[in-house]
């Protein structure tokens, strides 16, 4: 069974790589929406996989490196494209959420990455 959690976060970015013109080279921001999924049998007593406030709680150092800040300057993140931010919550999520199953990244309404690991 898989479950699933939902953050909005904040944030601003610019994309240093595209090709001149591009529009995503301009500084911009986003109320990215964060999925993580946790993966696994729900217990016989307590019906669930894990507490929705655990995985809020394994999120939460994350989340505050990420929120109101300006993606660019964080390391690892030079680059912040979706792809690169689904992978960087990945690589850092996953030691304190070995059940970790998807990380998906809502860029916007209609553009993201959805992310099972390397
Ligand atoms: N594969 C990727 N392509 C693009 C990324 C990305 O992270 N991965 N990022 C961007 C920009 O950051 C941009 O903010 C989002 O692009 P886009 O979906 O084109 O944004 P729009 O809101 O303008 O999309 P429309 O649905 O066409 O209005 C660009 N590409
Ligand atoms: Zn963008």
């Amino acid at each position: 069974m898989d479950i699933f959690k939902v953050f909005t976060i904040e944030a601003a970015h610019r994309l240093p790589n595209v090709p001149e013109g591009h529009k995503c080279s301009r500084l911009h921001g986003h109320s990215f929406r964060i999925e993580i999924h946790v993966s696994g049998e729900p217990g016989p007593e307590s019906g669930w996989v894990m507490d929705f406030a655990d995985l809020k709680a394994a999120f939460r150092p994350l989340y505050e490196r990420l929120d109101h800040h300006y993606l660019n300057e964080i390391e690892g993140l030079e680059n912040p494209t979706s792809e690169r931010l689904a992978a960087w919550i990945w690589e850092r999520l996953r030691p304190a959420l070995p059940a970790l199953s998807e990380v998906v990244v809502h860029e916007t309404c209609t553009s993201g990455c959805r992310y099972r690991g390397a």
